[in-house]
């Protein structure tokens, strides 16, 4: 068996929102094929895989570099050892050849998004779920209950804090019990109210992360944790610059509650430095590396070897990007739970169709591969790339 083409377009994934940052007025993805000589159920075997929002497209990397080596490697050599399937670590190897350590910047999302369709591939030759498949080669049990928050609260033109609160308690609506809000985007007292606002509306139904993508320096990282600490909120998200370790570990001493951050962070020495010198609390802060902007599976698999190291469980990871890969390495590997974004950057992001948000979790249906085909709008953009 052999991968016989890698197909790439670019797509649009943008609205008009903004966070403490950017806006994602341009927002693009890469949408991924990995077509493969094998069939399954009469079907050509493609996988399929695209990067998070957040970072854009990468079909220039894609197809000056990480495309070609894979498809002038020798086919035997990304096999696995039994010649019955690719392997996933052996086609990443292939990918980097000739690339130099550090620099984990656009290039880990190119590798991350091709990463996602090999490991699709797999999981469709194997026939089963990929979460399934993880945890069959884990020796674990998977557990397809997931815990997901709803992912929102960006600053819009004329947004109010009315059309924030309806917004959250549409995610309530939706069965969601933890919803997040942007922060950082607007004066200290604008947000205070913002928060206040959306507070009222949850009331004991919910609890309220909120994200400063990366936004504040020292100061008012501290200024906010100073408001922040009269309410009880279930996270606070990305305070400084996400390589600014310094920043993180101060914040400690000035913010109990739980922290979360590590959705810019793009390899595991990256995240090993963050473990190291980010003060991070494995008793209650939260780790949201993404494989899709982060070299993939492969490359998580070592971050997950990291955390162990440093003693931390993998249930403190709760990955950004709202897309089923993430889904499955929760279910499968035994992640804390996973982000979504109920009404953004659709098609990429959700759940298989008729897979209903309970209480706060999702169970995963049990398709082949990592579910793509069961949300059919996405498997309709899927198969005009590839099929
Ligand atoms: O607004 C963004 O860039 C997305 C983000 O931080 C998140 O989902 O946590
Ligand atoms: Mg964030």
């Amino acid at each position: 068996m052999r991968i016989i083409d890698i197909r790439e377009v670019t797509r649009p994934i943008a609205s008009p929102i903004r966070n403490a940052y950017i806006d994602f007025s341009k927002m693009t993805t890469s949408l991924v094929a990995v077509v493969t000589d094998v069939i399954r159920d009469g079907r050509r075997v493609v996988g399929y895989g695209f990067n998070s929002n957040g970072r854009y497209g990468q079909g220039g990397l894609i197809r000056e570099r990480f495309r070609d080596r894979i498809l002038e490697a020798a086919p035997e050599s990304l096999l696995n050892d039994a010649g019955d399937n690719l392997d996933p670590h052996r086609v990443w190897a292939a990918m980097m050849g000739n690339e130099k350590p550090g620099g984990h910047g656009e290039r880990s999302v190119a590798v991350g998004t091709i990463d996602m369709a090999v490991w699709d591939a797999v999981a469709k030759i194997e026939e089963k779920p990929l979460f399934r498949h993880l945890a069959d080669l884990h020796r674990r049990s998977a557990d397809p209950r997931v815990f997901v928050y709803a992912a929102g609260g960006y600053y819009y033109p004329g947004k109010d804090n009315g059309a924030l609160r309806a917004e959250m308690r549409s995610y309530l609506d939706r069965g969601y019990t933890v919803v997040k809000m942007k922060i950082g985007g607007a004066p200290l007292d604008e947000d205070r109210a913002r928060i206040e606002a959306v507070l009222d509306e949850i009331g004991s139904e919910g609890r309220l992360a909120v994200d400063a993508n990366g936004r504040f320096d020292l100061e008012t990282g501290i200024a906010y944790a100073k408001m922040l600490r009269d309410y009880r909120i279930f996270w606070y998200e990305e305070i400084g610059d996400p390589l600014d370790y310094a920043l993180q570990a101060a914040m400690s001493e000035f913010y109990d509650a739980p922290m979360a951050t590590g959705e810019n962070l793009f390899s595991h020495q990256d995240a090993r430095n963050l473990l190291r010198y980010g003060g991070m609390r494995p008793d209650r802060d939260f780790l949201q590396f993404d494989c899709a902007l982060s070299y993939g599976l492969v490359e998580y698999l070592r971050t997950l070897d990291v955390l162990r190291q440093f003693g931390w469980s993998p249930t403190r990871c709760i990955p950004h990007g709202g897309h089923q890969m993430s889904l499955n390495i929760a279910a499968g590997l035994g992640l804390g739970g996973n982000e979504s974004y109920p009404d953004l950057f659709q098609p990429y992001g959700g759940f298989p169709d008729g897979v209903a948000v309970e209480d706060g979790h999702i169970t995963m249906p049990d398709l082949p591969g990592i579910g793509f085909e069961g949300k059919r709008d996405l498997a309709q953009e899927m198969r005009a790339l590839a099929e």
